[in-house]
């Protein structure tokens, strides 16, 4: 990789496109941005040069922006700004990459077919994260792109902690769990060593708290355990998704409140979770500011279900060094850390309460100097993650 190479990465979700661009071999950060409210209202476009420096603005007044249009916009953007650099490589996130993908790859249209058919297991998540893939192969066909898939980190699981109690005909059709934001636990896998050697070898719960939400249990670095499954809908609940459900509700819901499998979808994925119980907002921002009794049940409901899955998890480990805060939630909400930690005390978890009102910005070790369990605060960077393995694959590493 040359100096005025770049990498860029595309994270596209249900309701934004978020790309940032890598240049030189140590992928130094050139410029990051977003464009948020795809399909409703206004949608606008924000870039950001390395220093935070506002590079692009824009707003859709007229009409609402898709994935395929707002595509468009970003290639010519990027096109426009690459101040002399070469695109060597376009990595993007694929949320699912079944039994069959366990490591990031070229995707070609043939791969991408392929995929198409996991979209079921990731309703919220694929056909977004496929539809920028095939507008980058219409209009720039000649650049490489690697898909890098969020289940990958957790392929190593012990194999009771990736079968379901069901009979092997049925396992081995791949209905089994998976695990997601790998990219994500891989980065804070990468990172937590350096910030605090002891724990290189130590055994770590991390917490991705953002809109998707779960936490996964790490030993030495390596996924053990994790809280979503099958789907992205399992474990913690999230901003619209329930998290873990008994099954015997699904059947409930068809069988005596006649709901088809559209209508349980869309309960599940899109009106539970936060804005389900608080029936206010998915935000947990709204929330916290809020003073309705309703938004502190979701948020109370939320904090609870951490803490369930937290001694859980530590079960998996055979004990707890390090707990991980991570994702929009988790880098900024003082509150949820705070009850989380007071919840986990039980563990040995004793939170320096002043390091985590100071909501720190960076990488952050908010517990207290003799908690036994030491407690981070990792912003989340999946972006980087994918940067690497889209330039390893394009070297051949
Ligand atoms: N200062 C804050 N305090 C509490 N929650 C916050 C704060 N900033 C962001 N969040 C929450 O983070 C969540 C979004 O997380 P994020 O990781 O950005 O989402 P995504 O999964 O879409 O990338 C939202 O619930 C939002 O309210
Ligand atoms: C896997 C997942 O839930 O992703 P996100 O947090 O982007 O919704
Ligand atoms: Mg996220």
């Amino acid at each position: 990789m040359q100096d005025n190479d770049s990498v860029i990465v595309i994270n596209a979700g249900s309701s934004s496109i978020k790309f940032s661009m890598y240049s030189g071999a140590a992928l130094e950060l050139t410029m990051r941005g977003k464009i948020e409210n795809l399909y409703s209202g206004v949608a606008h476009f924000v870039a950001q040069d390395a220093r935070d420096g506002v590079v692009g603005e824009h707003h859709w007044r007229d009409a609402p922006l898709d994935h395929e249009g707002g595509m468009r916009f970003l290639i010519d953007f990027a096109q426009s700004h690459l101040d002399g650099h070469r695109v060597i490589a376009v990595g993007h996130r694929i949320v699912h990459g079944g039994v069959a993908h366990s490591g990031p790859q070229r995707l070609d249209a043939a791969l991408v077919d392929e995929l198409e058919k996991l979209v079921p297991l990731a309703p919220l998540h694929l056909p977004h994260n496929l539809a920028p893939v095939r507008s980058v192969m219409a209009l720039a066909p000649h650049v490489p792109q690697i898909g890098c898939f969020d289940t990958a980190f957790h392929v190593g699981q012990p194999v009771e902690a990736q079968e379901f109690a069901l009979p092997s005909n049925i396992t081995e059709l791949g209905v089994r769990r998976y695990g997601f934001h790998g990219l994500s636990y891989e980065y804070i896998a990468s990172v937590l060593p350096r910030a605090e050697p002891g724990l290189a070898h130590a055994r770590v719960v991390a917490a991705h708290l953002g809109n998707g939400a779960s936490m996964c249990a790490m030993d030495a670095g390596r996924s053990v355990a994790s809280t979503m499954g099958f789907t992205a809908v399992d474990g913690l609940p999230m901003g619209t998704r329930c998290g873990a459900l008994d099954p015997g509700v699904v059947l409930y819901l068809m069988q005596e409140l006649g709901m088809d499998v559209a209508a349980v979808q869309k309960l599940m994925y899109q009106q539970s979770g936060l804005l389900g119980v608080s029936g206010i907002s998915s935000d947990m921002r709204t929330l916290e500011q809020s003073d309705d009794p309703c938004a502190r049940k979701a948020i109370d409901l939320m904090v609870y279900r951490i803490g369930r899955e937290l001694g859980s998890l530590a079960a998996a480990l055979g004990g707890l060094d390090a707990l991980v805060f991570s994702g929009g939630i988790g880098e900024n909400s003082v509150a949820l850390r705070a009850a989380v930690c007071r919840d986990a005390a039980w563990l040995g978890v004793q939170l320096d309460a002043q390091a985590n009102a100071a909501n720190p910005r960076g990488i952050a070790r908010i517990s207290k100097a003799d908690s036994k369990v030491a407690v981070w605060v990792v912003p989340a960077n999946e972006e980087l993650m994918i940067a690497r393995h889209a330039l390893d694959v394009v070297e051949g590493t």
